[in-house]
């Protein structure tokens, strides 16, 4: 069967989008989501999404990630697929719709740029050397000195491996501050398994950490990620942040259609 697909990035993290609003893909197909993922027997993306109709609100989102499972919240996957809904005709510029974390309220603005809310984050675990908390996905968040020559790869994988997260392991991000308002990260993404050049949810994850541990007091936080800059904003009372947004750039790069 030819399947129709289309390609988007945000700020890197790079994904397969299929309209499955008529049900016609195999959902459980590990191996088909792997190779349609996999960046040279395939169509090459961090992951896969499905857009899918719901009764409730405008679509739902169903995620997997680029080793073929379904996974939890994507937070550049999710503004991805706003703007490809949009580019559907699904939407216009404002959406609410269901992901596995339940439910989003996002708007398209201009030159491809998208503002996805998150949701509330309630518990903030401080360490001494790292903060875990949930976004949507889970996030170890550690600040690093030498940001630009770390190995992520090889020490994000020992933690989401160890044994401080178990059988699900976590996402991690190792952080550098700039500046009171602005901070560099890189993560390395479970279900990847490797760095990607971009995470929403951890970029989210990491600006709700930094205000957490008091590296800043700002609630509009930038964040420099490999591929392209994210604003997350929040609002804070007490430890709980609500109203918490992750904004920037989701772009189409190219449709096409793939034997499955
Ligand atoms: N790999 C993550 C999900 C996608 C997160 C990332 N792509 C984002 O933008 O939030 C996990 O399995 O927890």
């Amino acid at each position: 069967m030819q399947i129709e697909f289309y390609k988007y990035q945000g700020t890197g993290n790079d994904f397969v989008m299929i309209d499955n609003r008529s049900d016609f893909f195999p959902k459980n197909d590990v191996k088909l989501i792997e190779r349609l993922c996999d960046r040279r027997f395939g169509i090459g993306a961090d992951g896969l999404i499905l857009l899918e109709n719901d009764s409730e609100t405008d679509f739902r989102m169903v995620y997997y990630n680029s080793d073929g499972n379904q996974s939890s919240m994507c937070g550049n996957g999710g503004r991805c697929l706003v703007a490809f809904a949009n580019q559907l005709g699904v939407i216009d510029d404002k959406t609410t719709f269901i992901a596995t974390d339940g439910l989003h309220h996002a708007s398209v603005g201009d030159d491809a740029i998208v503002s996805l809310q998150m949701i509330d984050v309630n518990e903030v675990q401080k360490k001494d050397s790292y903060t875990f908390l949930n976004t949507g996905s889970p996030h170890h968040v550690q600040l690093v000195d030498d940001l630009e020559h770390y190995n992520v790869k090889e020490n994000g994988a020992a933690i989401r491996y160890g044994e401080l997260y178990g059988e699900k392991g976590s996402n991690v991000n190792f952080v550098k501050k700039v500046d009171d308002g602005t901070f560099s990260l890189r993560t390395y993404e479970r279900g990847v398994e490797d760095e990607t050049l971009a995470c929403g949810t951890g970029a989210t994850a990491v600006a709700i950490a930094m205000n957490a541990i008091g590296e800043t007091d700002k609630t509009s936080i930038n964040l420099n990620v490999e591929g392209g800059k994210l604003v997350v904003s929040f609002d804070k009372e007490n430890d709980h942040y609500t109203n918490v947004f992750l904004t920037g750039p989701a772009k189409f790069v190219f449709k096409g259609t793939i034997e499955i």
